[in-house]
């Protein structure tokens, strides 16, 4: 095989280097070097160039961690898939595929059930928090069974997509490592599909959320099917403000209910010492109808508004680090506890 590179990373004299073929990333063959200096090289080829990134997998070392681009010289941040692991645009739900059918009949019993009445009854049932006791990192590896039925763009189980996004954000923002931490847990809310907390149906754990009590707004995913709501003609939740005030903020306003809201109660109850916009990210990451389509503007208040940053920052690694690609879970479980130590006690209420 021809290991003709083109590009001259910095130190790029000082590694004497006998390129491997190591992996797959994102559909990209990939060679890494590992270097003594402790920073592994990882090459890959996007579309016609040859880009490089240094990554760092272990705690012990520093990670600076960038990606070269030969032509342009500068280092850029994580390259967005032009399409998901099957081939189609990321949350397309109207293209016609076996996996779309059962995702919309997913949404078609979520938009049904989701009422202002139910979530309340959800709220107060999970938030007493009195079904488990265990760690953050016991959630991950109890999460391995399940896979996500509303989601048109990954059907890997779960511990492969919150190390998919922790991994991918991490390159991104080495120094930050509560993102790397809110990353793993954004979704860790799906617990609830487990035994242990009555194995809830899925349409109540996963998918966009919505708020409810007030009318639900046409650019949800498949809204039609909201018409069979009890909620759809409901004096009160039928219209635009519901029981809401104009700007009241997000916090006062009952969300549809799933793994987003369960595990902003467990981060706070277990009082996590990550910073408000961790919890943030984790309540709001699946209300796409806000942070993608702008709707629901006039319940944001201005602490929302300024909030809705990280949502955005984060996304881009939620949605589009899904891949067919492992990560290798006892390369980096190393880190990850460390952080888990650092923000979280060693056992949690759940
Ligand atoms: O199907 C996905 C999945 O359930 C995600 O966890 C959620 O955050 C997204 O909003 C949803 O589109
Ligand atoms: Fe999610
Ligand atoms: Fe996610």
């Amino acid at each position: 095989m021809s290991m003709a590179f083109s590009f001259r990373p910095h130190n790029f004299e000082a590694n004497k280097v006998s390129w491997k073929q190591d992996y797959e990333l994102n559909g990209r063959r990939c060679w890494v070097q590992p270097r003594r200096d402790g920073i592994d090289h990882e090459i890959f080829r996007h579309r016609t160039k040859w880009k490089l990134w240094s990554l760092s997998l272990t705690t012990t070392r520093p990670a600076p961690i960038r990606k070269y681009d030969e032509r342009t010289k500068l280092e850029e941040g994580f390259v967005v898939p032009d399409s998901n692991a099957f081939g189609n645009n990321f949350r397309d739900y109207n293209k016609e595929t076996e996996r779309n059918k059962a995702v919309e009949e997913f949404y078609r019993t979520n938009h049904i059930n989701q009422t202002y009445e139910f979530v309340k009854e959800k709220k107060e049932k999970f938030g007493k928090l009195n079904r488990a006791e265990m760690s953050i990192w016991e959630c991950c590896e109890l999460l391995n069974e399940f896979v996500d039925e509303s989601d048109p763009d990954i059907d890997e189980p779960q511990i492969e997509h919150l190390l998919q996004s922790a991994e991918a954000i991490r390159r991104d923002y080495p120094n930050q490592d509560w993102l790397h931490l809110t990353a793993l847990i954004h979704d860790l809310g799906k617990i609830l599909l487990h035994p242990k907390f009555g194995g809830e149906p899925q349409w109540c754990v996963v998918g966009d959320t919505f708020p409810v009590g007030c009318a639900f707004d046409p650019s949800i995913v498949h809204y039609k099917h909201f018409k069979d709501n009890p909620d759809w003609n409901h004096p009160v939740y039928s219209t635009k403000l519901g029981v809401y005030t104009e700007n009241c903020g997000l916090d006062k306003v009952a969300m549809s209910w799933g793994h987003d809201e369960y595990m902003y109660l467990v981060m706070k109850e277990n009082k996590t010492t990550l910073p408000p916009a961790a919890l943030f990210i984790i309540r709001f990451h699946s209300f796409y109808p806000m942070h993608k389509n702008g709707a629901y503007t006039y319940l944001l208040n201005d602490e929302d508004k300024e909030m809705i940053k990280w949502v955005h920052l984060f996304n881009k690694y939620d949605l589009y680090s899904k891949s067919k690609v492992r990560v290798d879970v006892e390369k980096v479980k190393p880190y990850y506890l460390s952080l888990i130590e650092k923000y979280f006690p060693a056992k949690l209420k759940w």
